[in-house]
């Protein structure tokens, strides 16, 4: 079940992920979809353990680091954060977790997400989960989402769908050729979202796979 290249890797460049056994899913689609609400549900039935790439980079926004100040603009304005950063913290995250099975959630966010992830760490995700929801109904969550959020306003909103028009449907694009997107109908109530979730869990189809 294990995504690995489990040949020891002496590159100073790459991860000590490459040695780890480890499973991982993608988790995308657009601001609002339900990425975050429907991951706490696959954690408490499957196992995983949840990454939020957004959560990660707030959480270093917060922490006073030197990156902060770079991270908050990019956040505001709907823009991505550099790779190297984003991958930097995930990688950091998975390594400090004994779990071998994660939800990305969030990431990757562009081609340029998608490449450098797979050149560091030598993992390709297991499947990716895409969350398909409506521009109107995304908008309409993220406006009451009440978290705080200070990109849930509506002009940095329309920011964020442009970016994801732009730079993260072709990642999707991209793993649909290889066959590994299972696309969620995400406009539905919450509980039956998470039916057709499951079903992509329970499939019996998933392989190793290898780079
Ligand atoms: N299927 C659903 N129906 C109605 N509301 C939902 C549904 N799924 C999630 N929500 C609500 O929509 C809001 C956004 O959900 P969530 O935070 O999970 O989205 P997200 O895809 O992680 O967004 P972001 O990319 O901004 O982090 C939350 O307030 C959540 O409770
Ligand atoms: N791979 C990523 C993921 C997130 N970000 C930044 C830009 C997003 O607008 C913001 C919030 O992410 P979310 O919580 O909505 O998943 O975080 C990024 O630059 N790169
Ligand atoms: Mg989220």
């Amino acid at each position: 079940m294990a995504t690995v290249v489990d040949s020891p890797n002496k590159e100073a460049n790459k991860s000590a992920l490459a040695n780890k056994k480890v499973t991982i899913v993608f988790v995308l689609g657009g601001p609002g979809s339900g990425k975050g609400t429907q991951c706490g549900y696959i954690v408490q039935h499957f196992g995983y353990t949840h990454l939020s790439a957004g959560d990660l980079l707030r959480e270093e926004m917060k922490s006073g680091s030197e990156n902060g100040f770079v991270i908050k603009d990019m956040i505001k304005e709907g823009k991505i954060v550099p790779s190297e950063l984003t991958i930097k913290l995930l990688e950091q995250a998975m390594l400090e977790n004994r779990n071998d099975k994660f939800l990305i959630d969030g990431f990757p966010r562009n081609e340029e997400n998608r490449a450098a992830f797979e050149a560091f760490t030598g993992i390709e995700p297991e499947f990716v989960l895409f969350f398909e929801c409506s521009e109107e109904e995304m908008q309409k969550r993220l406006l009451s989402r009440n978290q705080g959020r200070e990109d849930d306003n509506i002009e940095t909103i329309k920011k964020r769908f442009k970016v994801f028009m732009e730079s993260s449907l072709p990642v999707i694009e991209h793993y649909e050729a290889k066959g590994k997107v299972r696309k969620i109908d995400a406009a539905r109530p919450i509980l039956e979202v998470f039916e057709a979730v499951k079903a992509c869990f329970t499939r019996g189809d998933i392989k190793v796979n290898q780079l």
